[in-house]
């Protein structure tokens, strides 16, 4: 098993920040984690940090609607980006955290790596493909996480997993692709050997 070099379990919350005048200093480094809304973004993060309720997650699509961050320590955050997709959102709501996000992604020089989120079931939509394509140009690393991997059976898992792998070597850039699941902990020692990697803290290697 993988021996993850930072302790993600003391993350702590710092602020809720409707845009990013509100952020903490930005210096060190941060790994953000992005996807459609309902895609389970806030999930992984409390699987990661090993608290139920550290980031607020919801059956309702567009629960987090402001760019959350957490500490890991006075250098490293983890940040909780609002889900993009989402129809049912009054437009005045979504345009404010749409421009929040994008605001986000393409000011902040302390990001370091974005971890973007798919459900396994529904991978590579439009607006994740811009994304990791935007990621890709801006030189930032890319983790993609399929999602709810629980919600398939191993075969078909593994196929899905292979095709996205097959589908991201067009955007010719930094990416890794595993399957995630917050139900299960499936992934989550290739998901903290990544983050250790953008953190500059490499652990140990991963033997089975
Ligand atoms: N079966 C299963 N369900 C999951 C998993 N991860 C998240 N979910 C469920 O998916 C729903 C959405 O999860 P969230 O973590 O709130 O999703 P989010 O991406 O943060 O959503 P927004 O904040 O709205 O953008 C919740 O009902 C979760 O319980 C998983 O690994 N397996
Ligand atoms: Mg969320």
């Amino acid at each position: 098993m993988y021996k993850s070099k930072i302790n993600y379990q003391r993350a702590t919350f710092l602020t809720s920040a409707p845009d990013i005048k509100a952020l903490p200093a930005d210096a060190g480094i941060e790994v953000a984690f992005a996807g459609r809304s309902n895609a389970g973004k806030s999930s992984a993060l409390n699987t990661l940090t090993r608290q139920n309720s550290l980031a607020r997650t919801s059956k309702t699509p567009g629960r987090t609607q402001l760019i959350n961050t957490f500490s890991l320590d006075d250098q490293r955050r983890l940040i909780d980006l609002p889900g993009y997709g989402f129809a049912k959102v009054p437009l005045a709501v979504k345009e404010k955290w749409q421009k929040s996000l994008a605001e986000y992604l393409t000011k902040r020089t302390s990001l370091k790596g974005l971890v973007v989120l798919m459900d396994i079931r529904h991978p590579l939509k439009d607006l994740d493909q811009d994304l990791i394509q935007w990621a890709v140009d801006s030189k930032l690393s890319v983790l993609i996480l399929l999602t709810k991997a629980d919600k398939l059976a191993s075969g078909a898992r593994k196929k899905t997993l292979l095709e996205v792998r097959e589908a991201t070597l067009a955007f010719m850039g930094d990416i890794t692709v595993h399957a995630f699941s917050s139900l299960n902990k499936h992934g989550l020692p290739e998901l903290e050997q990544v983050l250790d990697l953008w953190y500059e803290a490499e652990g140990a290697a991963v033997t089975e």
